[in-house]
């Protein structure tokens, strides 16, 4: 077996192998594809959702900001009645502070800016001249303000929302109007920031200067953001969603609205890890649920490759001794169950068959004297090893015959031939079925007498003397031959020279004028 055949990977690992890697490349596909379309669909509808969640509040607060600026409209038109009545605008600013809940105080002032009456009165703004960003967009306007975030004069950052005052005559007054403070508690605090979730979802309101009216954050309310292209998109007017990175470098999933009123933008974020965290969770617990059934179906593999496979491994090992006697029973024992495997089995049976047959005539042929059919030297070594070994006593007749060159000359070769032939038949048909015979020589042969004394031998040896000496051998007529007998271990120990002493038998035959049979 060489270092090729045996690093050679057998049908069951192949399979094993094959039907493994097909399983787990389509698992993890599956798992693959169906993990990318859930996360895209996650994602899809997180961003839909908090554009949904935004649009939905821009419309709210732009709703508050119409009902606020109502509220003052209205407290404007009461006030336009007595508006140099103290008393009378104390008590209608304490009226639409405590009514409304709308804002964080209340600030009437007249057509200079000058404080005429606040709520609460703890502001002690009264008499003091209002100069703020605020104040001055009303006096300048006279028309219903909602200002940009700014400091107060009392040092709250505020959005000052003021409805100008104008008498039955149309002159105008002054204005009425109600801050909301933007770090404190207020009634946009609760509308935009009571979806906190912990899960780190917020949102955040922005004015078109980037400045952070509201966000979770109290501190960061005031300050302006750069670099977030969900802010240039809400200060160019656009309502949208989109992924994008927050100020602490966090993806997140943003849906966004403007609020018509004010143009400033809610931008409604959710971070992206948070929603695809409960993909992984499913796609962990779809794993897990499916490891039974994928244990079930390796051992199922298993067992099939071992199926699959046993029969063409017997077959396989058998291949490696089809000279073996013993594979032919080995390989019809083993179970073909399908096609191939069976046909693979009948061809190797008769494969084997042809082979033990011809290895059964290369064996005879090798051990055979062609002319005669007899045995030949081969045959006589082996016998005489085994007897040997056995121990088992024989007797050797050495058989020539007696002027076979006169024969030869006389009637040519082809009869020489005839006559040998004719001879081994002789032998053959007055010997046991244990007796062996060969041909040695031209025309010298021996016959093995296993377990035959040399009595046993002569007697052999003379009959079968007479009847060549009687036997018709045409065309060559009459022959006769000439025989000697030694015995093992009778005639010596060392088997060579029993052969040897037949031989010399036989020569004593000749001498003492053939057709004889001498023993020694
Ligand atoms: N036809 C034939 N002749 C053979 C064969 N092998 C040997 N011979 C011949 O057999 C003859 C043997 O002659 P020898 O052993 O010299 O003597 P012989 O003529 O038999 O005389 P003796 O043995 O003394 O009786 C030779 O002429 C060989 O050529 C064979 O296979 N066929």
């Amino acid at each position: 077996m060489n270092l090729q055949s045996v690093t050679k990977m057998d049908l069951r690992r192949l399979i094993l192998v094959l039907t493994l890697a097909s399983a787990l490349i389509s698992l993890a596909n599956t798992l693959y594809a169906s993990y990318q379309v859930q996360r895209q669909q996650l994602i899809d509808a997180t961003l839909e959702s908090n554009h949904a969640y935004a649009t939905k509040l821009a419309a709210s607060t732009d709703d508050f900001f119409a009902s606020a600026m109502q509220q003052l409209g209205y407290g404007a038109k009461v006030m336009a009645k007595d508006f140099s009545d103290r008393h009378f605008l104390n008590a209608e600013a304490e009226r639409l502070l405590l009514q409304t809940d709308s804002f964080n105080s209340i600030v009437i002032i007249d057509g200079k800016g000058e404080v005429l009456s606040t709520s609460p009165q703890s502001l002690n703004l009264v008499g003091q001249v209002l100069e703020t960003p605020g104040a001055m967009a009303s006096i300048t306007s006279r028309k219903p303000v909602i200002s940009e975030p700014y400091i107060s004069a009392v040092g709250n950052l505020i959005i000052f929302i003021s409805h100008p005052v104008f008498d039955a005559r149309g002159r105008y007054l002054g204005a009425i109007s109600g801050s909301i403070y933007l770090k404190r508690k207020s009634i946009l605090n609760r509308l935009l920031g009571s979806h906190y979730y912990e899960d780190g979802s917020y949102l955040y309101v922005v004015d078109q200067k980037r400045r952070l009216i509201y966000h979770p954050v109290v501190d960061r309310v005031g300050t302006t953001v750069a670099g977030n292209t969900v802010i240039d998109d809400v200060i160019a007017g656009i309502a949208g969603k989109k992924q994008v990175q927050n100020s602490m470098g966090t993806e997140m999933l943003a849906g966004y609205s403007i609020i018509p009123a004010t143009g400033w933008g809610i931008v409604a974020q959710r971070p992206k890890s948070a929603t695809l965290a409960s993909l992984d969770t499913l796609t962990l617990g779809v794993l897990k649920n499916s490891l039974p059934v994928m244990a079930i179906s390796l051992l199922i593999i298993l067992w099939c490759a071992r199926m699959i496979s046993k029969p063409l491994k017997q077959l396989a090992n058998g291949a490696r001794t089809m000279d073996n006697p013993l594979t032919a029973q080995q390989i019809q024992g083993v179970k073909s169950w399908y096609f191939e495997s069976a046909e693979l089995k009948k061809a190797m049976l008769l494969g084997i068959g042809l082979l033990q047959k011809n290895i059964h005539k290369l064996r005879q042929d090798v051990q055979t004297d062609p002319l005669t059919g007899l045995g030949n030297r081969r045959t006589l070594e082996q016998c005489l090893q085994n007897w040997e070994q056995d121990e088992t006593p024989f007797s050797v007749i050495s058989v020539d015959v007696d002027f076979f060159k006169l024969i030869n000359d006389s009637y040519g070769h082809d009869a020489g031939d005839l006559v040998l032939k004719k001879l081994a038949q002789h032998m053959r048909d007055c010997a046991r079925a244990d007796d062996v015979f060969c041909r040695v020589g031209g025309e010298e042969f021996l016959i093995l007498l296993p377990k035959a004394d040399q009595q046993e031998a002569l007697q052999v040896a003379q009959r079968l003397r007479q009847q060549i000496e009687h036997a018709d051998m045409s065309p060559v007529g009459r022959v006769t031959i000439s025989l000697g007998i030694a015995s093992w271990p009778a005639s010596s120990h060392d088997v060579a020279q029993v052969l040897k002493q037949a031989d010399q038998m036989l020569y004593l035959a000749k001498r003492n004028g053939r057709n004889r049979v001498e023993m020694g």
